[in-house]
């Protein structure tokens, strides 16, 4: 017999994905997703030109490996969006070929068994030596230690100050100096943890993994070998889709432009004040950033509160252009800048490579973006509030001149200022994690934390997120 009400707080991807997985429980028997923007998404937004162009403000490709790919592609696949998905193998340019740019040129990242056996520049020795002399390092004490650290400590000072620096800036825009290895890169520590070393960890594994079945989609993408997917209308196309199945399902309502105020325990569960009325939940799932939740719990819930705060996120300038003709003089994925050559440029992804379907269907065109800021926004760049459309284009467009050699100007340009996009997983952020859902445990309050601020802030571990929320409440199977 159904019985409960779930309201979700925010409608960003990990909120739609809760409420989706909260749709396919017989014990859920409403669904009220809040979100206070004008629009489903969050992050995943796709600009669609009129003329059939697209260009992705937030993500641009989801991963299929791993448990948590599996999850989204069989999701995708219930939803329908199997014939929209664009898969890009690893055997296709752009996954072979990601470059960094150091000491004022393109360096193809080492790939490949010949790759780590030689010196390739900017490395001064092979890879391999840096891989095969980690597996005497001993293990570290410490329950947790900073990305730069770690990888400086097991596989040397020049890894950890181009490649490991520019990785971080790549997926958390962050400063691997500040960042946790064991809440960033688990799969690192846990090598470390159970096999004394990475090389070992990542040749024989190293912990279990969730056991998630793999749908046909799934499986395609395996036999396929599939590196990364995007969807023929862009990222944004899997958001609409979930608002469309929780629409249909008759179960959901979704409410936009619906900010949560404040929220109250209750004798059933919460009360959740709007700014125009108030709702009634017996649980809530809250998928929104961890300062925006800090801002809505009551005052009795003042650790929880102040934890929350203390998860950081950090400001990207994500500039998208586009250039008539083809004008990039390498092909790849794109390339990342570590913090010692320039603090404010991350990188530049050229996007046309890995999704030509997206370009302008008429005539040979070249769209890239470029992300700048993150950990060195404000250092940088200055306050967010101040900076100017201008000069983050002005900055954009000079890095791609200076690092691709193009000249010419792009024909079409666009600059999004994503504030607080992306969450930084501190030193002992596992510990603060812990801790919050303690407290939640032992006050007995009927409340879910997912989303990026938590558990790992990729597309797959936030819908994943989701996922594992519902189970938690209403038993595996979803
Ligand atoms: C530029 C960029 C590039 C990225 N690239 C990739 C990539 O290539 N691959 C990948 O896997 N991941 C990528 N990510 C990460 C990924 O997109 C995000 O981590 C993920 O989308 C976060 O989803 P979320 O639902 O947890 O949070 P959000 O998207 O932040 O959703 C939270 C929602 O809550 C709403 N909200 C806030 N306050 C309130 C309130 N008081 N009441 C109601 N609603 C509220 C917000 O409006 C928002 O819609 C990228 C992120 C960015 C910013
Ligand atoms: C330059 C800035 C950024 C670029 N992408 C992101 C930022 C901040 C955000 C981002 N990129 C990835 C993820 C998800 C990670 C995951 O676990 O799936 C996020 C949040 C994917 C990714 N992008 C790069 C790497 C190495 C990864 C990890 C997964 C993978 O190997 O595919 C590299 C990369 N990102 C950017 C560029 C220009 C670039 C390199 C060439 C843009």
């Amino acid at each position: 017999m159904p019985m409960k009400t779930v309201a979700v707080l925010g409608g960003g991807i990990s909120g739609l994905a809760a409420a989706y997985y909260l749709c396919k429980s017989p014990q859920v028997a409403k669904v009220i997703v809040l979100e206070s923007s004008d629009r489903f998404g969050g992050w995943l937004r796709t600009l669609r030109r009129l003329d059939g162009t697209l260009f992705e403000l937030g993500p641009r490709g989801v991963r299929p490996a791993g448990a948590v790919g599996r999850n989204t592609l069989n999701m995708v696949e219930d939803l329908g969006l199997s014939a929209e998905v664009l898969p890009v193998s690893y055997s296709h340019v752009s996954s072979k070929n990601r470059y960094l740019y150091v000491n004022g040129k393109l360096h193809r990242m080492p790939s490949g068994i010949s790759e780590i056996l030689r010196t390739v520049p900017p490395f001064s020795r092979p890879l391999l030596f840096s891989l095969a002399s980690e597996i005497l390092v001993k293990r570290g004490k410490e329950d947790d230690e900073s990305i730069y650290s770690f990888v400086s400590r097991r596989l040397g000072k020049e890894l950890a100050d181009i490649a490991v620096d520019s990785l971080c800036r790549g997926v958390f825009a962050g400063d691997c100096r500040n960042l946790s290895v064991r809440s960033c890169f688990p799969p690192l520590f846990n090598a470390e943890q159970k096999r004394g070393s990475l090389t070992l960890g990542l040749l024989l594994g190293s912990g279990p993994t969730p056991q998630i079945s793999a749908g046909p989609l799934a499986q395609r993408s395996m036999k396929e070998s599939w590196a990364q997917w995007s969807l023929k209308r862009g990222v944004e196309a899997l958001p609409e889709s979930l608002s469309d199945y929780l629409q249909r399902s008759g179960r959901a309502q979704l409410q936009k432009e619906a900010a949560v105020k404040h929220i109250q325990p209750s004798a059933s569960g919460w009360k959740v004040h709007l700014e125009d009325g108030v709702i009634s939940a017996d649980h809530i799932i809250s998928a929104l950033p961890a300062k925006a939740l800090s801002c809505v719990l009551p005052p009795t819930c003042q650790s929880l509160i102040q934890q929350l705060q203390d998860i950081s996120s950090v400001t990207v300038a994500v500039v998208n252009l586009e250039y008539e003709g083809s004008v990039l003089p390498v092909k790849g994925f794109g390339h990342l800048v570590p913090s010692s050559e320039d603090k404010g440029l991350l990188g530049v992804v050229y996007d046309s490579v890995p999704f030509p379907e997206h370009n302008r269907p008429s005539g040979q065109t070249t769209r890239l973006t470029v992300m700048m800021g993150g950990a060195w926004f404000q250092e940088e760049f200055g306050a967010p509030e101040t900076v100017t459309t201008e000069h983050l284009l002005a900055r954009a467009t000079e890095s791609v001149s200076c690092h691709l050699g193009v000249t010419s100007a792009p024909g079409w340009t666009h600059v999004a200022l994503h504030k607080d996009c992306i969450p930084q997983y501190r030193l002992g952020h596992f510990r603060t994690v812990e801790s919050m859902r303690s407290f939640i445990k032992k006050k007995n309050l009927s409340l879910s934390l997912i989303g990026s601020s938590f558990d790992g802030v990729s597309v797959n571990d936030v819908i994943f997120s989701g996922r594992t929320a519902v189970e938690d409440l209403f038993g595996g199977g979803v």
